[in-house]
């Protein structure tokens, strides 16, 4: 029998990974080799993997073709080619370390309280689950950095300061980059330029994209097989560009057989998962990608997912360009908070939510989105 979630009290209690030489009964996954881990470059050349999409190889249709096929077969690949200067992820990562290694009394001031989506703790997921994840996390709209972090440094200052520049450089440097690949997902859709150009919808999408920055720290564990740092999930939004240290942890589901395969770490390589929205909106052609990430004894990872999605009152539905002729879309339209409690609802934490929007075909029952990846 399932145990159930635990209490919001437990979820907010302070946990001190740095002091900790085993993983307590709290933070101990069951069931976490269930499926084996597979290391992407020791298989490199077969099916494992993990797409490369290089932005700068100087061949629009070359990259259009390869991010399609990322895109439907895995839902994520790593992107490389962007041009986001090198710099960025180092003071990142400086900047993030510092935060998380700030009192506990400081962090705690800044704690997400409950119903909200900013602020330090815990991913909001991480209710459904009766066990604690070996991770500390902190999200907030990049859109109010500076409000944000005034939660933490009270008076603001130079620590303040340094660290909410860095935060919006690494903003303006994705969001530039988010709007150049919705761009050419929509190419890798088939959309021609002028398509892009003229399509009122393909342009609204690129032209309001909101952004959620969720800073994730693993500290390094005693004993890395039986914690995990984030448990398996599809991101919801449209999708996510992670900057992460050059250190491996993310991992992504592979079917047939199940197995975890571990997304390399080059350094300046941003990691891009799709999310269920992503998949809505491309009729099911791109799919999301069910992911998880793991810990390591060998020191700290930092992660830093930048989910891109449509604003909140945003209506989102297939377009048309991936619809097939004659054909009515699979989806119905939903905006994210909406499928967000949809989410919340459903029994998994993968993209079958999306299955409760599905528009049955003529004679059809409703049905299932079988998963691919
Ligand atoms: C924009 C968002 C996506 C997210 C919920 C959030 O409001 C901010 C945190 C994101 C995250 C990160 C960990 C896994 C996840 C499922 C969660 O609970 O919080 C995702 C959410 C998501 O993509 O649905
Ligand atoms: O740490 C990572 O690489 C993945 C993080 C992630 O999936 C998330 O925060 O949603
Ligand atoms: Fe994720």
């Amino acid at each position: 029998m399932p145990s159930p979630p635990i209490s919001p009290a437990a979820a907010t209690a302070y946990f001190e990974f740095r002091s900790a030489e085993h993983v307590p009964e709290t933070h101990e996954w069951p069931g976490l080799h269930d499926h084996p881990s597979v290391d992407a470059v020791a298989v490199a050349g077969r099916d494992d993997e993990v797409p490369v999409v290089d932005l700068g190889c100087g061949d629009p249709a070359a990259v259009a073709r390869a991010l399609a096929r990322a895109a439907e077969e895995w839902g994520a690949f790593l992107l490389v080619g962007h041009g986001v200067p090198e710099g960025v992820a180092a003071r990142m990562e400086e900047q993030i370390a510092r935060l998380f290694a700030l009192p506990a009394a400081d962090k705690d001031r800044a704690a997400r309280r409950p119903g909200e989506m900013n602020g330090y703790g815990r991913p909001p997921y991480a209710l459904r689950f009766s066990r604690l994840m070996w991770s500390e996390g902190y999200t907030f709209a990049a859109a109010t950095i500076r409000d944000e972090f005034r939660r933490v440094w009270l008076d603001g200052g130079d620590d303040y300061l340094r660290f909410c520049e860095v935060m919006e450089e690494h903003h303006r440097e994705m969001m530039a980059l988010g709007k150049r690949l919705v761009d050419v997902f929509f190419r890798a859709l088939g959309v021609t330029d002028e398509q892009i150009a003229a399509g009122e919808t393909e342009r609204e999408i690129r032209e309001t994209l909101t952004a959620t920055m969720h800073l994730n720290l693993y500290p390094k564990c005693p004993e890395p097989e039986r914690a995990i740092g984030l448990a398996a999930h599809t991101d919801s939004g449209f999708f996510t560009l992670i900057m992460q240290s050059p250190v491996p942890g993310l991992q992504l589901l592979r079917r047939d057989p199940e197995r975890w395969v571990t997304v390399p770490a080059p350094p300046g390589a941003f990691a891009v998962v799709l999310g269920d929205l992503f998949q809505l909106l491309t009729n099911g052609r791109f799919r999301s990608a069910f992911h998880r990430a793991v810990v390591n004894g060998d020191g700290d990872r930092i992660s830093v997912p930048y989910f891109l999605g449509p604003p909140g009152g945003m209506q989102v539905a297939p377009l048309a360009a991936a619809v097939p002729p004659g054909r009515k879309p699979a989806f119905r339209p939903v905006t994210w908070p909406e499928y967000m409690r949809v989410k919340g609802k459903a029994s998994g934490l993968d993209a079958s939510a999306l299955a409760m929007l599905q528009v049955p075909e003529e004679g059809e029952e409703g049905g299932v989105v079988p998963p691919k990846n």
